[in-house]
């Protein structure tokens, strides 16, 4: 489903400033998996997410999704096949629209200029079940501000915008750090249910050891750019937070330095 062949990304190339952000990834997704990558302070998960969503182009290797190269094209371009959501609640969303609003502008997504854009009663109605579907609320709430909504209510919409017309692929980055506890549950908890019922494609990043072998079917690790493990399902299951470190500190030689870990 996702194929990302030999991918690098150095940032200040030839410069004393030079990164290595990515250094030759290879990674293969079927449809449906859901992955969870952990890696320690500027090991390139972000880098990841934006070769795959197009915020970046790699400097070299390829990005596909179901066989096809879209390393080449624009974000926008690809926005029809890549949902994603990010870290800020802020992000995902425009606030000074109303909630109908936004998920118009989720629904037309991918859609020929012109169609699908405006809020009519069948649509209205769809955008009420579905929102319905998230069981806080919002789908009484549909004319209000998005803008005006807490942090928690903003991640749930901008979860249901980015799988509004079921991706391809979804990214989430870090989409739970900026949250409460008690939010970065609930959300955590759509996140399962959604990626479960629409069997959608998964990349998410995330701070949490717990969490990162709790959810989804496969694990990666990355460090100073690059894969160093790549744990799947049958291991995560019996998997302890203490050996995960562990491993990355057999394989890395150092200790997994990252100033936002939870460790669950
Ligand atoms: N726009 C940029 N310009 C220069 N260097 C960059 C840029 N973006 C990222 N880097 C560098 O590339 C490397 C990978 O960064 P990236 O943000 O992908 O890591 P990360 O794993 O997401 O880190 P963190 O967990 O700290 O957010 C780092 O060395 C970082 O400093």
């Amino acid at each position: 489903m996702l194929d990302l062949v030999q991918v690098s990304k150095l940032f200040n190339p030839g410069t004393p400033d030079e990164k290595i952000a990515l250094m030759n990834i290879r990674l293969k997704l079927e449809p449906g998996d859901f992955v969870t990558v952990i890696g320690s302070n500027g090991a390139g998960k972000s880098t990841l997410m934006n070769v795959i969503s197009g915020v970046m182009k790699p400097d070299i290797g390829e990005v596909r999704i179901g066989g096809q190269a879209i390393h080449p094209l624009p974000e926008h371009a690809r926005s029809r096949w890549i949902g994603r959501v990010f870290q800020d609640p802020m992000a995902g969303t425009a606030p000074a629209m109303s909630i109908e609003e936004n998920l118009a502008m989720a629904y037309a997504r991918g859609k020929k200029r012109g169609l699908g854009r405006g809020v009519n009663a069948s649509r209205r109605e769809l955008f009420r079940a579905r929102l319905q579907r998230l069981g806080i609320g919002l789908e009484a709430r549909l004319k209000a501000k998005v803008g005006l909504l807490s942090g928690g209510e903003r991640q749930a919409l901008s979860l249901l915008m980015a799988t509004f017309t079921q991706p391809q692929i979804l990214l989430l980055d870090e989409h739970t750090a900026a949250l409460d506890p008690a939010r970065a549950e609930l959300i955590t908890t759509l996140t399962e249910e959604i990626v479960r019922e629409m069997k959608l494609t998964t990349l998410m990043v995330t701070h949490n050891m717990e969490q990162a072998i709790r959810l989804g079917n496969r694990l990666i690790m990355m460090d100073k750019g690059r894969i160093i493990l790549d744990i799947p399902e049958s291991r995560k299951r019996t998997l302890t937070v203490a050996q995960l470190l562990g491993e990355f500190e057999r394989i890395s030689g150092q200790r997994l330095s990252d100033d936002r870990i939870v460790l669950g």
